[in-house]
This record gives structure tokens, sequence and C-alpha cells, in this order.
């Protein structure tokens, strides 16, 4: 396993659903695996669930871990090919990323859509520079275009709460002050497609996620008929794909709040975190016994510990 990125990356959901149910009943039964191998966690921006999340399950493993925020840190990184270095940045990532490689044996890197480029950010670039000069398995900690670890323990959380077998999940836009990555959305919608659940997602126009995330996908644009009978709701706000990484609006009247919730068959919600109270979501709803953003984001503990395991086993 040299990456994880998409969820055909862990090979048979169930299998994997199945061994993450494992790992959680006993999460230090794989000390053995992770002895004198070590993870470096290597982050471009900000991070609570994913840095912590991702240093526990790397210790549950019996792993050593080293947590490197580049931005305040380490040397500001040059990741363009060919320039001349006569800037404000002393390393180049060609050999920055090698010399990391030979600290570790496993890599993860968070490295969010920066907006500038759209052909840069999907064609994860940056990710693909780990890849390829590390010589280390990469684990995506939010790259430009997804957040498989995110949507893993995502998928993890739905099977442990749902009620019936196939239940509907309604992915909604909700209003944001800022322009934020589509990536937490692109994962979700990629692992829901590949999950025993009927998807449904919604947003204003303009709002539409990548065609190559899409495709046989239901769209809703009205939002609270979208939510009706939902078993699980997840908010998310995104800048526009198509107007690439512009906020269109910042309609409140999308915030996801008790009306709309009550139109459900008594949906669960659920967000990744950090979350704006009020803009993307009221704070009667996510205070509601409905809301399990926080079993959401233990689970992230368990989707990291079950990608870790299988790269250990793979070395
Ligand atoms: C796991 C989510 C990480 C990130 N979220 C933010 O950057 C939120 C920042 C803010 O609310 O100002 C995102 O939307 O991709
Ligand atoms: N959900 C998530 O990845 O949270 P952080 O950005 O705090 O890591």
């Amino acid at each position: 396993m040299k990456r994880f990125l998409t969820p055909s990356d862990l090979g048979d959901i169930n299998k994997a659903l199945k061994e993450a149910a494992e790992i959680k009943n006993n999460p230090n039964a794989f000390q053995h695996l992770g002895k004198n191998k070590t993870a470096v966690l290597i982050f471009f921006n900000s991070s609570l669930r994913t840095r912590l999340s991702t240093q526990k399950a790397a210790l549950n493993l019996g792993m050593n871990v080293i947590v490197l925020d580049i931005n305040k840190e380490s040397w500001k990184l040059e990741t363009e090919f060919g320039v001349v270095m006569d800037g404000d940045k002393p390393e180049h990532i060609r050999e920055a990323v090698p010399v990391i490689g030979q600290y570790c044996d496993i890599i993860g890197v968070r490295s969010f859509a920066k907006f500038e480029n759209k052909e840069d950010d999907y064609s994860e670039k940056l990710l693909n520079q780990f890849i390829e000069y590390s010589g280390r398995p990469v684990i995506s900690m939010e790259s430009a275009t997804r957040h498989p670890l995110q949507a893993f323990a995502d998928l993890i959380t739905i099977e442990e709460h749902k009620k019936v077998e196939r239940p509907k999940v309604v992915l909604t836009w909700a209003p944001h002050p800022r322009a934020l990555p589509q990536a937490v959305p692109n994962s979700f919608v990629e692992w829901m497609k590949v999950a025993n659940v009927e998807l449904t997602v919604t947003h204003p126009q303009g709002y539409e996620l990548a065609p190559e995330f899409m495709d046989g996908v239901k769209v809703e644009y009205d939002q609270l008929k979208a939510f009706e009978g939902a078993d699980f709701i997840y908010a998310k706000n995104w800048a526009s794909f198509k107007d690439y990484g512009k906020v269109l609006t910042t309609d409140r009247s999308w915030t996801v709040d008790e009306r709309k919730m009550a139109v459900t068959n008594n949906a669960k919600f659920m967000h990744c975190l950090p979350v704006r109270r009020n803009m993307i979501v009221t704070d009667g709803v996510l205070d509601s016994p409905n809301s399990i953003v926080v079993e959401e984001a233990a689970n992230r503990v368990v989707s990291a510990q079950t990608v870790l395991k299988r790269m250990l086993e793979a070395l």
C-alpha cells in the first residue's frame, strides 16, 4: 500500500470496515507491527483532530511519531521546478521530501487546496511529489482534493449508527465566511458511493462539485426537500468548483436548523469539525442528542489506525 487517497487504496470496503471494527474493539492488539517503525506527520495547514488522532493511531500501533508544522518549524519550501531560487524559500521540495523519507517508514501529509490553479490542485501536485520523491508510503491527511481519513471515519460512524440497512444520507452545503476546500465533500461523496447508502447532495446553484466525483449522484437544489426522510445529515461548506475557489453566497437560509431537521427521519447530524456555530448549523442542532460529531471525531483514530496497520503490514 504505497498511498492512501481514495477508497480503492483500501480494497474491499466491507473488509476494511470489518477490520476497522476489530481495531476499535482491541486498539492495542497490534503493537508488534509498529515496533521500531516511525511515522512522520507533515502539516502545511492547521489541525486539531487529524494531528491528534493520527498520532494516537500510530502510538496505538507501537510506532514512533514525529510531527512537523512545516510553515512554523521548518524552511519555506519551493515547489515549482526550474525556478531560480532567489526569493524567500531556502529549500526545494525535491531535496526536502527525500530527506524526510530518510527519517521514517510512513509519511502523512496535510496540504490544502491553494485555489491558485485548479489544475495544480486537482492533479494533487504536492501530494504526488511526496509519493514520488519520498520513497515511503504516503497518507493524505487532507490534500487538495480529498480527505480520505475523514471520509473513512464518517463511513465507520454511519455504519455504527444506522437504523436501516441502506440509510438515506444527505450531504448539504452550508454558509461560511471564507473559501473552504472541496476536499471533505469530494471524499464524502467518493466514500458514500462505495457504501450501502442512498446519497443526495444539496447545495445552491454554482456549488456543483467536480464531475469526476459527482457522476451518478443525485443533486437536489431544494434543501428542505433533500432533508425529507433523511437518516443522516452531513453538513459542510465548500467554495465553488466552477468559479474556482470563489464564495458565491453566504446565504444563511442554508444554515442547518431544528425546523429542517424536523422533516428528516430523526436524522443524526454529522460534521467533520471544526464547525462555525450558527453559520453551518444552529447551536440547537449541534447540542441536540442527534448530533454525533464527537463520536465521528473519535473514529478518526480508528480510520487512521486501520490505514497505518495496512501500510505497516505491507512494508
Ligand atoms: C477538516 C476540515 C478542514 C478545513 N476547514 C477549515 O479550513 C475551516 C477553517 C475556518 O472555519 O475558518 C476544510 O474545510 O477543508
Ligand atoms: N476533521 C478534521 O480533519 O479536523 P482537523 O482539521 O482539526 O484535523
